[in-house]
């Protein structure tokens, strides 16, 4: 079953250590396909160079594991929540990646200081406030969802494909799990420079909009012209 998104979603699984997003297994990424209404998510607790695409796990959108001898990544719920709320969502991808981690933790959104971040997320990079710890006891993964998705509220998630989850780390979405993973490696590289940034010049402000409309909308507004399709 799904053999192809099994095998896309082991693709971009692997793609988080070949970039450095993730350490041991820190991390999990997930894919859908809404005309079955299932999706593939990397297995708990698996190393990555023992990882297999076989090894990948069905769910259906009720929570329940449809193909896979091995158990779903623990943040299941997390990515289960977000594809019911966020139609165009095929992608998900969470980790501890160092830079945007520590953001994170700080409890720090991620201003849009330059072009690099106008190119994928239009406005601030949010951070999402901790869980209540009753939200925690009724369930830890399903609430982080609930709470991204708190977190985004009046603001279209596939403009702005990021959060990050106080005191833990970022999510983040796409058309499709490899999607998903180009955006998660864009958050990181935004966070370092952020970082760096913020220490040059300590009062540093968010581009202006203008730039910021003309980057963002120029590669993901109604009328992209960017790259080679320019009319
Ligand atoms: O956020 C966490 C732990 O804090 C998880 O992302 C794990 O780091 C990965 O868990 P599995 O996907 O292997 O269950």
């Amino acid at each position: 079953m799904l053999k192809e998104l099994k095998k896309a979603v082991y693709e971009a699984n692997m793609e988080l250590p070949r970039r450095e997003l993730i350490t041991y297994t820190w991390g999990n990424v997930s894919g859908i396909d809404r005309e079955k209404g299932l999706f593939v998510i990397k297995p708990s607790g698996v190393d990555y160079d023992k990882l297999k695409p076989e090894d990948m796990v069905v769910m259906d959108l009720q929570g329940n594991k449809v193909e896979g001898e091995l158990n779903p990544s623990s943040d299941t719920a997390t990515h289960l929540e977000l594809y019911k709320a966020f139609e165009g969502v095929g992608g998900i991808v969470h980790t501890h990646s160092p830079m945007a981690t520590s953001w994170a933790q700080a409890g720090r959104a991620l201003p849009c200081y330059g072009t690099t971040h106008a190119d994928y997320f239009y406005g601030e990079i949010p951070c999402a406030r901790n869980l209540t710890e009753e939200e925690i006891r009724e369930g830890y993964e399903k609430n982080t969802g609930k709470v991204i998705i708190e977190t985004l509220k009046g603001r279209n998630p596939m403009y702005v494909p990021a959060v990050l989850c106080k005191n833990h780390g970022p999510f983040t979405w796409g058309t499709d799990a490899a999607n998903a993973v180009h955006n998660a490696v864009v958050l990181e590289e935004i966070a370092k420079m952020n970082l760096m940034t913020e220490i040059l010049n300590p009062s540093v402000v968010p581009a202006p909009q203008s730039m910021q409309d003309k980057h963002f909308l120029r590669k993901h507004g109604p009328n992209a012209y960017y790259g080679q399709n320019q009319s």
